[in-house]
C-alpha cells in the first residue's frame, strides 16, 4: 500500500488549516512537515507552537521532517505538539542509536533521513529499530528542486537489505516527486511518497493527487 504524504512546504502558511484541509479532502494519508533550522540546511521553516496549532485539525497523522542539528533538543517539543512520526538525519545525531531510542520513547514512530550524499551503511546497524527510512531525492532545504536519478539505486538496495532481513521498515521517498516519475520510485520499492510542489502548486489537488497514485501503481 502506497501511502501519499504532502509536504506543507510549498502550502500558503498564511492559510495552512486551509490547505491541510484541501489535502486531506483529496484523500492524502499523513501530512509531512518540513521543519528547517537554518544551520542544518540553508533555511528556516518553523516550529512546534505552528504544529502544535495545526493539531486537531487534521485527521492524518503528521510526519515531521526535522532538518535541524541535534534534534534531541526538540523531540519532546514536536511530540508534544502532535508528531506521529518523526524523522531525524543521519548526518545531525551524533548518537543516531541514542536519538532512535529517545523518539521511541515517547510512544511515537522513529524514522532515519539519509541526504543523497550519505551512505546506507551510516543506518544498517540501526535498521531493526526503526519504523521508516527517509531517502532524500533531493538535497535538503527547499521545495520545488529536481528529482536525483542516482537515488533510484539507493532505495532498491534499501529495499533488498529490508526485505532480506525480513523487517517491517517503510521506505519513504523525499524531493522532486511528480506524476511523472513517482512510478521510478515506487518499482524501486519505497511505499511513503512526500510530494510539496507538485500537488501544492498544482491547479486541481484532487486530480494530481489521483494521478499520483495512479501512477505510483
Ligand atoms: O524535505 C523537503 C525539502 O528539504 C521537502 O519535503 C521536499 O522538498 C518536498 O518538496 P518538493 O516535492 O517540492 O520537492
Ligand atoms: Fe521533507
Amino acid at each position: 500500500m502506497i501511502k501519499l504524504a504532502p509536504s506543507i512546504l510549498s502550502a500558503d502558511f498564511g492559510n495552512l488549516a486551509y490547505e491541510i484541509k484541501r489535502v486531506e479532502e483529496a484523500g492524502c494519508d499523513l501530512l509531512h512537515i518540513d521543519v528547517m533550522d537554518g544551520h542544518f540546511v540553508p533555511n528556516i521553516t518553523l516550529g512546534p507552537p505552528i504544529v502544535q496549532s495545526l493539531k486537531g485539525r487534521s485527521k492524518m497523522p503528521f510526519d515531521v521532517h526535522l532538518m535541524i542539528e541535534d534534534p534531541d533538543r526538540y523531540i519532546e517539543d514536536f511530540v508534544k505538539a502532535g508528531a506521529a512520526i518523526l524523522s531525524v538525519h543521519s548526518e545531525a545525531c551524533t548518537h543516531l542509536h541514542r536519538t532512535i531510542q529517545h523518539i521511541k520513547s515517547c510512544g511515537v514512530k522513529a524514522a532515519v533521513a539519509l541526504n543523497p550524499a550519505t551512505p546506507l551503511s551510516s543506518i544498517e546497524y540501526v535498521l531493526e529499530d526503526l519504523d521508516m527510512v527517509l531517502i532524500m531525492t533531493v538535497n535538503p532545504g527547499f521545495g520545488g528542486q529536481r528529482f536525483i536519478p542516482s537515488m533510484l539505486d539507493k532505495i532498491k538496495q534499501l529495499k533488498s537489505i529490508i526485505d532480506e532481513r525480513k523487517l517491517d521498515v517503510d521506505i519513504q521517498v523525499d524531493g522532486g516527486i511528480k506524476p511523472d516519475n513517482v512510478h521510478l520510485v515506487t518499482a524501486a520499492g519505497a511505499n511513503v511518497i512526500v510530494a510539496g510542489s507538485a500537488i501544492f502548486n498544482s491547479d486541481s489537488i484532487e486530480a494530481t493527487v489521483k494521478e499520483i497514485r495512479k501512477n505510483a501503481g
